[in-house]
């Protein structure tokens, strides 16, 4: 079921995307299956493919619906397809889905922001209309990640409650595509580079679902550089290679064949980047040099879309991303559509890639018990078990898709759990065992540390690479004229740290303070852009103390849906760029300071 290929088009493989109208049907009371609806929607409406009914609608049942929901779809298979295998693959459903073909089931997935695809040949009339049906749940549980829980409100309707700072968008928000793949096909490959006297040694590992020989060709500007026949693994060497980096993002092309019997059955090919990520002591080395990360924790979020992925999107924020001067962003909270990675590896941006495994705890508010006996000791609950299987399902499966884009630097494996627990550090000791068997590359491992884990009480900063924060002194605490007092907290915290000598790099991975475009205070306000400016400038000014101190990933590049509450004006607001990518006061601050930052 996984799907860790991108589709891709020649002579052995075809695709078409299957975006546009689809019908969709609501189902509360979760009758479909039993009445049928994997064949026909009773009363279905239109609903646009990618995309989130949450956005859409006007009315505020529809947005926060909860629950079973329905997608449909016809669609048209000539008969020349039968000697292909036939599949649709979805880039993500959200948050569970269970795949019909002609009414008949072929498959299902949990997990809403990582790809899936369902083989459909046995299932398919040719030369005839058929029909693909999705039975999608969106409901939140400590049994899966996101994590959350939900309520039933006394109009009997259920209302999802997220342990996350993000508006629980759902659907089918990425690209279907209808692939025609051979019988004998490659399902994934991976690749790791070593660097040395001026060569690199490319080791590949080819995945398939048959055996066979695989010819394997590196191409430099269509020229040929390196080939090996072999069977799944071997290497490649090359000498005096173009290595890939932010400011020089440059890619070789690899060509897969696979081969039986001499004869050519498929073939995959793919832009490659050569380049290495390590930690040595307090540093991040790229290629062997120290880097200093600049810039966001993000969010798949825009009006209308909700997180449903659009192309346009993603090139404005990279060109606001490039226009700053930032080379680095996080996958907050949850992996993103591949085509986001696709760009960084073009444009030469680093991406921390994360899980979604966020809110590990019981609220949003945890860090204001973590370091009380008021914590609710989520790890100790009866349902880690299925919570355990699941989250290391989601880790293979975002490795496994994203091991071989060079802008992927590092796997983040959580964003802000309970994390001062004995139990914590056990369920995450076994979750970090896990991941690190898996990156053929051996990338850094890390997750982002709640305010309030601190060096004398975080238990999860061991089993790091290196150590994420995520700090808001003066913002949730010691905010506006207290900023004052904010500035020791956030210097005696690196201190505490600093006196451990963990001899590892820090990564500030949120700090920021909600900020309304239209306001301006003087003197300056919480809410207000010149606050927004005092709050940053008071962090640069500290981070300049200590060395260990790597990158600095600011809370968060744009404004961003939530759930509705006291402290969210249309959501949050602490964007650098507002929701619709125009640029605060701050957004010129940070671009002096980042172009200026080597
Ligand atoms: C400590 C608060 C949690 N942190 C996580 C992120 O998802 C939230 O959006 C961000 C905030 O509250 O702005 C802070």
């Amino acid at each position: 079921m996984e799907s860790a290929l991108y589709p891709i088009q020649n002579k052995y493989r075809f695709n078409t995307l299957m975006n546009g109208t689809w019908q969709f049907e609501t189902d509360p009371n979760s009758v479909g299956l039993d009445e049928g609806w994997n064949k026909e929607l009773p009363d279905p409406e239109e609903m646009p493919v990618p995309g989130t009914f949450a956005e859409l609608t006007t009315k505020r049942d529809r947005k926060y619906y909860t629950g079973d929901f329905w997608y449909q779809k016809d669609f048209f298979i000539p008969s020349f397809l039968k000697k292909k295998e036939l599949y649709i693959r979805f880039g993500s459903v959200t948050h569970r889905a269970k795949v019909f073909i002609n009414g008949h089931e072929v498959g299902q997935h949990e997990g809403g922001f990582l790809p899936f695809q369902v083989k459909i040949s046995n299932y398919i009339n040719y030369d005839q209309t058929n029909r693909v049906t999705v039975l999608v749940n969106n409901e939140l549980s400590e049994k899966a990640i996101p994590c959350g829980t939900e309520e039933i409100l006394d109009n009997g309707q259920k209302l999802a409650q997220p342990y996350f700072d993000f508006f629980n968008y759902s659907g089918i928000m990425r690209n279907v595509w209808l692939l025609a793949l051979p019988q004998s096909q490659i399902t994934n490959f991976k690749l790791n580079y070593q660097l040395a006297n001026n060569k690199a040694t490319i080791t590949y590992n080819i995945e398939a679902n048959n055996n066979a020989e695989f010819k394997v060709t590196l191409f430099d500007n269509q020229k040929e550089v390196a080939c090996a026949t072999s069977k799944n693994t071997s290497s490649l060497t090359i000498k005096n290679p173009h290595l890939w980096s932010p400011n020089d993002p440059y890619s070789y092309k690899i060509k897969i064949e696979m081969l039986e019997d001499g004869k050519t059955v498929d073939e995959y090919t793919d832009k490659i980047g050569i380049r290495t990520v390590k930690i040595v002591n307090d540093k991040i080395l790229l290629n062997n040099h120290p880097i200093y990360l600049k810039g966001f924790g993000k969010h798949e979020d825009f009006n209308v879309l909700g997180k449903a992925v659009n192309e346009s999107i993603i090139k404005r924020d990279y060109e606001c991303m490039k226009w700053i001067g930032a080379n680095c962003f996080r996958s907050s909270h949850y992996p993103y559509a591949e085509e986001w990675y696709q760009y960084a590896d073009k444009y030469g941006f680093l991406i921390i890639d994360e899980v979604p495994a966020v809110g590990l705890n019981r609220s949003i508010t945890n860090f204001l018990n973590v370091t009380n006996s008021n914590q609710s000791h989520f790890f100790a609950s009866k349902t880690v078990p299925e919570l355990k299987k699941v989250h290391e399902q989601e880790i293979k499966e975002m490795i496994d898709r994203d091991q071989r884009h060079p802008s992927v630097i590092a796997w983040s494996l959580f964003n802000e759990p309970e994390s001062t627990t004995q139990e914590s550090y056990d369920y995450f000791k076994d979750i970090f065992a896990f991941a690190r068997k898996l990156d053929p590359q051996n990338r850094p491992y890390t997750g982002t540390l709640v305010m309030g884990s601190g060096p004398k009480v975080d238990k999860l900063h061991p089993l790091c690479d290196f150590v994420c924060l995520n700090r808001y002194y003066g913002w949730y605490v010691a905010g506006g004229p207290e900023i004052v007092n904010a500035k020791k907290m956030l210097e005696d915290e690196l201190d505490g740290w600093q006196n451990l000598k963990l001899n590892k790099p820090f990564v500030f991975t949120e700090f920021g303070a909600d900020t309304l475009s239209s306001s301006h205070r003087l003197p300056d306000e919480m809410w207000s852009q010149e606050y927004q400016n005092e709050y940053y400038q008071m962090y640069f000014d500290i981070f300049k103390k200590y060395p260990f101190i790597c990158g600095e990933l600011v809370w968060n590049f744009a404004d961003f849906k939530t759930s509705e509450g006291i402290m969210r004006v249309g959501g949050n607001d602490k964007g650098i760029f507002t929701r619709d990518r125009e640029p605060k006061d701050i957004a010129f601050t940070l671009k002096k300071r980042w172009q200026q930052l080597n």
